[in-house]
C-alpha cells in the first residue's frame, strides 16, 4: 500500500521500480524514440510561429539572456505568483494570487518583480496603436491644467449629489473673462454650464479640497479598479464609461499650452520606456484654442503644426536624444452619419495632409466597433477617399481597427474582411481574427501586421485575463504582430510606455519568452509608418526589413544594436545568479521602487 501511495507522489516516481509489473523504463530505446519524436513534433510546430526566424537568428549572448529570463520567469511564478508565500491579497478579500491573474489585481505586484526591471529596459521599438488623449498620466495633465492661466470647469448640473459627481457631463475650457458667478459648482446654487476657475473649484471641493478634487477627476477620466474587474457587466457598459472619459479629456488637452506640454511629455515617457517612435491616433472632433484665445481654430492645420514643432523640439533636446519621432493616424468616428464622415473627417484630413504631409501617416475610424457603423456601410465613402487621395497626389493609407469584438460572424467580426479588401496596412486589435483561417493566410501573404493590445482587451472586457487572450493563437499561426498599449492613462496602466503589456505577455505565454518579446518589438519597427510610401514601396520595405536601404532598414539596424546591448546587460546583471535561489530582499525592492516608472515631472 505504502509503495503504491508513494509511486503516485510527484517527484517520487523515480524511486519506484515498475519493472516488476512490466512497465518500461523511460530510458528504454522505444520510449526514447517516442520522446524524440515528440520533441521533433513540437519543434516542427514551432517553425510555423511568426517569431521563428527571429529566434533562429539570436546571437549566443542573446540566447543566453533569453534563457536567464526564462529562469527568472519560472522562479517568479513559483515565488511571487502564489498565495502561499504571501497571502495579503487573499486576506484583503481579493482572492488568490496566481500567474496570469487579472491585470488590475496583478499590477502593483508585477511592478516589483525582477521581470519588470528587465522588461522596462527592453528596447520596444515603436508604439503602433495608441490614442492620443490617453497618452499622458492624468497627474501630469491636471497639474498642468491647474497651473495654466484661464482654465475653467463647468458642469451640466450642480455637482452636489453622488450621482451628479459620478455622471454629470463635466468640461474644461479656457476663457479670459472674469467669472460671472461665485456660486460653487459643488452646491445646489450652481447654475448649469457656468464656467468656474479651475483652481477655485479644486480648492473648494467638499471632500478633501484640492487633493480630493484630483482623486475625483482622475476617477472620472479613467476606468477604475473596480470597474475593470466587473466583467459580468459586459463590454457595452464599460464602453459607456470609457467614452465619457474622452469627452472630459478632449476638453482640456487641446488648449495650446497644455497641448504642447502634453505632446512633449508623451514623447518623454515613451523614450523613457524604450519606445523610440509612435504612430499615434487622434480623433479630430475636438476644438483647438491657441494660447490666450477663446475662439477655437477653424480646421486642424494649427494643432498639427504645434504637434510637429513639439516633437521636433523634443528630438533636438538633450532628453530627447535617440527619439525617432511621431506621426498621426487621422481618425474619424465610426458612428457619424455617412455624410459627416466625408465632411468632417475625410475632407479635413486631406486638407491637413496637404499642408503637413510628413505628420499625417494614415486614416482610420474609431469608437466602439459593435455599436458603430461597420466598414461595409462606408465602402462608397472609403473608395471616394482613395480616389481623392490619388487625384491630390497624396498617400493616406488605411490602418483600420477591425475585429475588436467577441462576435463570430456578426457584422463587427466581418470588419476584418473589409479591412483586408480595402488594403489596410495593419489591423488594429484583430481580436477576433483567430476565428478566420482564410483571412489569417491572406494577412500573412499580404504582410499585414496586427496591432495587439492585450491589456486594453482585458479592461474593455473581451477577455478576463492574459491567459485567455487569443494572441498566442495568431503568433503560433505565423501572423506578424506588435504589442501596443492603446489607452494607457485611461485603462489602468497609469503611465505611458509598454512595459505592462510586454510584461503580461512574457509572464502569461510560455511559448513567447524574451525571444518572442524581442521579435514583437522588432516587428513594431518593421511596420512603423516612418514616412510616406506607395503600397509597393511599403510592401518592399516590410519585406526587405533590415536588408533594405531606406529609413525602415536603418532603424531596424539601430534597434538590433539596442537589442544586443540589452541582452548583454541581462547577462552581466543576472547571469551570475544561480536560478531559483535568489529571494528578492527589501533592499532590492527599495532600489527597484526608485527605478520604477519615473514620476512625471511637475509641468512648467
Ligand atoms: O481601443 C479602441 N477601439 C476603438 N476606439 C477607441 C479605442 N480606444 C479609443 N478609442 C476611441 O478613440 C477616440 C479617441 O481618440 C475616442 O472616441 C475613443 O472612443
Amino acid at each position: 500500500m505504502a509503495d503504491l501511495y508513494e509511486s503516485d507522489g510527484v517527484g517520487q516516481a523515480g524511486h519506484w521500480d515498475g519493472a516488476a509489473d512490466g512497465i518500461p523504463n523511460t530510458s528504454d530505446p522505444f520510449i526514447q524514440t517516442y520522446l524524440h519524436g515528440r520533441d521533433a513534433l513540437i519543434f516542427q510546430e514551432r517553425k510555423l510561429r511568426s517569431d521563428h526566424s527571429f529566434r533562429q537568428s539570436l546571437s549566443p549572448i542573446a540566447a543566453e539572456a533569453c534563457e536567464i529570463v526564462a529562469n527568472i520567469r519560472d522562479e517568479e511564478q513559483r515565488t511571487i505568483w502564489t498565495s502561499e508565500v504571501e497571502d495579503r491579497l487573499a486576506e484583503d478579500g481579493e482572492g488568490n494570487t496566481y500567474p496570469g491573474m487579472m491585470f488590475t489585481l496583478a499590477k502593483s505586484r508585477m511592478e516589483r518583480t525582477k521581470l519588470w526591471r528587465i522588461v522596462r529596459r527592453l528596447p520596444k521599438g515603436a508604439l503602433l496603436h495608441a490614442h492620443f488623449d490617453a497618452m499622458v498620466d492624468l497627474d501630469f495633465v491636471f497639474a498642468k491644467a491647474l497651473s495654466t492661466d484661464g482654465i475653467h470647469i463647468c458642469s451640466q448640473e450642480a455637482l452636489c449629489t453622488p450621482s451628479a459627481l459620478e455622471k454629470s457631463p463635466v468640461l474644461f475650457q479656457y476663457t479670459r473673462s472674469i467669472p460671472q458667478s461665485n456660486r460653487s459648482i459643488w452646491s445646489s446654487e450652481y447654475r448649469p454650464s457656468t464656467l468656474i476657475p479651475l483652481s477655485t473649484a479644486a480648492d473648494d471641493f467638499p471632500n478633501g479640497g484640492r487633493s480630493g478634487f484630483l482623486s475625483w477627476i482622475k476617477e472620472r477620466c479613467s476606468i477604475t479598479a473596480s470597474e475593470s474587474l466587473n466583467h459580468h457587466h459586459g463590454p457595452n457598459a464599460i464602453w459607456q464609461k470609457f467614452k465619457s472619459t474622452f469627452a472630459i479629456l478632449g476638453s482640456i488637452i487641446f488648449y495650446e499650452p497644455i497641448f504642447r506640454a502634453f505632446v512633449r511629455e508623451m514623447c518623454r515617457q515613451l523614450l523613457d520606456d524604450g519606445v523610440r517612435w509612435v504612430d499615434v491616433r487622434a480623433a479630430f472632433i475636438f476644438q483647438y484654442r491657441r494660447e490666450g484665445s477663446e475662439i477655437p481654430e477653424e480646421g486642424y492645420e494649427e494643432v498639427i503644426r504645434a504637434f510637429g514643432e513639439e516633437v521636433e523640439s523634443f528630438k533636438a533636446s538633450p532628453e530627447g536624444k535617440g527619439f525617432w519621432g511621431a506621426r498621426m493616424i487621422w481618425t474619424s468616428l465610426r458612428n457619424l452619419e455617412r455624410r459627416e464622415v466625408i465632411k468632417t473627417g475625410m475632407k479635413q484630413c486631406i486638407a491637413v495632409k496637404t499642408a503637413y504631409p510628413h505628420l499625417i501617416a494614415g486614416f482610420d475610424l474609431v469608437g466602439q466597433e459593435d455599436l458603430g457603423r461597420p466598414l461595409k456601410d462606408l465602402i462608397p465613402e472609403l473608395l471616394w477617399f482613395r480616389k481623392r487621395c490619388v487625384e491630390e497626389g497624396i498617400e493616406i493609407p488605411f490602418f483600420f481597427h477591425a475585429g475588436e469584438c467577441l462576435g463570430d460572424g456578426d457584422k463587427t467580426d466581418q470588419n476584418l474582411f473589409d479591412a483586408l479588401l480595402l488594403g489596410t496596412r495593419r489591423i488594429g486589435h484583430g481580436f477576433s481574427l483567430y476565428k478566420h483561417p482564410l483571412l489569417i493566410d491572406m494577412i500573412k501573404d499580404k504582410r499585414i501586421l496586427v496591432e495587439s493590445c492585450p491589456i486594453s482587451n482585458e479592461i474593455l472586457r473581451l477577455t478576463s485575463s492574459i491567459m485567455s487572450h487569443p494572441l498566442p493563437a495568431l503568433l503560433a499561426r505565423g501572423v506578424p504582430v506588435a504589442l501596443c498599449n492603446d489607452d494607457p492613462s485611461i485603462l489602468g496602466q497609469g503611465t505611458n510606455g509598454m512595459t505592462h503589456d510586454f510584461w503580461q505577455a512574457l509572464q502569461g505565454w510560455k511559448n513567447l519568452g524574451l525571444e518572442g518579446l524581442g521579435a514583437l518589438a522588432e516587428n513594431s519597427v518593421r511596420w512603423a509608418a516612418f514616412e510616406d510610401q506607395s503600397s509597393q514601396d511599403w510592401i518592399k520595405g516590410v519585406r526587405d526589413a533590415s536588408f533594405g536601404n531606406g529609413v525602415r532598414a536603418s532603424r531596424m539596424k539601430e534597434w538590433r544594436i539596442d537589442w544586443d546591448a540589452f541582452c548583454e546587460w541581462i547577462v552581466a546583471e543576472y547571469g551570475g545568479q544561480a536560478s531559483g535561489d535568489h529571494q528578492p530582499t527589501e533592499a532590492d525592492d527599495v532600489a527597484f521602487n526608485m527605478a520604477r516608472v519615473v514620476p512625471a515631472p511637475t509641468p512648467k
